[in-house]
């Protein structure tokens, strides 16, 4: 790991004290015109993560949590309420647990995505045309017959921000991406509040 740095990049927005936990990549951050907000959302219940495989656009083959971008009029905790039930037809009373800025090289709008979570839902899970839902071990049960969660087909950040999330710590970060998908450059922390 080169570059680490205890001072948040542009795009990390926190509120009191923020712990840094992991940095690296090389070069300087890069730079962006817009931002455009997007949420993604995580049930987690009795040691299982919902996760949802990309079936079309934006991270396509990846699994993730559920969600998209916040509409105009919208705040994000409501967009990410109707996203959850667009893309699992679900409903749950989701809390923000994070947040965090990604920059993708060739596009001129910075992601800054509020991350959610919730214990419970209602309804019956569902695959859409967006999103096929599958649950995953989330680590805390060692009896699980569930897989891990597949780090390995996430968008390359999650690694470093799954431990906090997974520890229910408030997180924040940033992620730089080449074109191809590589992560550049990253920094995550803790906010303490
Ligand atoms: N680097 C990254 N790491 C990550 O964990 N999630 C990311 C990410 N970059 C984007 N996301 C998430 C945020 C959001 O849940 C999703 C992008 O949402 P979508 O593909 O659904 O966006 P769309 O532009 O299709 O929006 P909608 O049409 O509103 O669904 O990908």
């Amino acid at each position: 790991m080169s570059n680490t740095t205890e001072i948040p990049p542009l795009g990390v927005t926190y509120e009191g004290k923020l712990t840094h936990e992991v940095s690296g990549g090389e070069g300087p951050w890069l730079p962006f015109d817009k931002v455009k907000h997007y949420t993604n959302a995580f049930i987690r219940q009795n040691g299982k993560i919902l996760l949802g495989y990309k079936k079309r656009g934006f991270g396509l083959g990846l699994y993730n949590g559920f969600g998209g971008k916040v509409e105009p009029g919208e705040t994000s905790a409501q967009a990410a309420v109707r996203e959850l039930e667009e893309e699992a037809g679900i409903t749950a009373p989701l809390r923000r647990c994070g947040s965090l800025f990604f920059i993708l090289q060739g596009l001129e709008a910075a992601f800054c995505i509020e991350i959610f979570v919730a214990e419970e839902y209602e309804g019956t899970i569902i695959e859409t045309d967006e999103m096929g839902p599958e649950w995953f071990s989330d680590g805390s049960d060692p009896s699980s017959d569930l897989p891990p969660i597949p780090l390995k087909q996430m968008w390359a950040d999650d690694e470093f921000w799954m431990p906090m999330f997974l520890n229910n710590r408030m997180f924040v970060g940033r992620g730089d991406f080449s074109e191809d998908g590589k992560m550049l450059k990253y920094w995550f922390g803790e906010q303490i509040l």
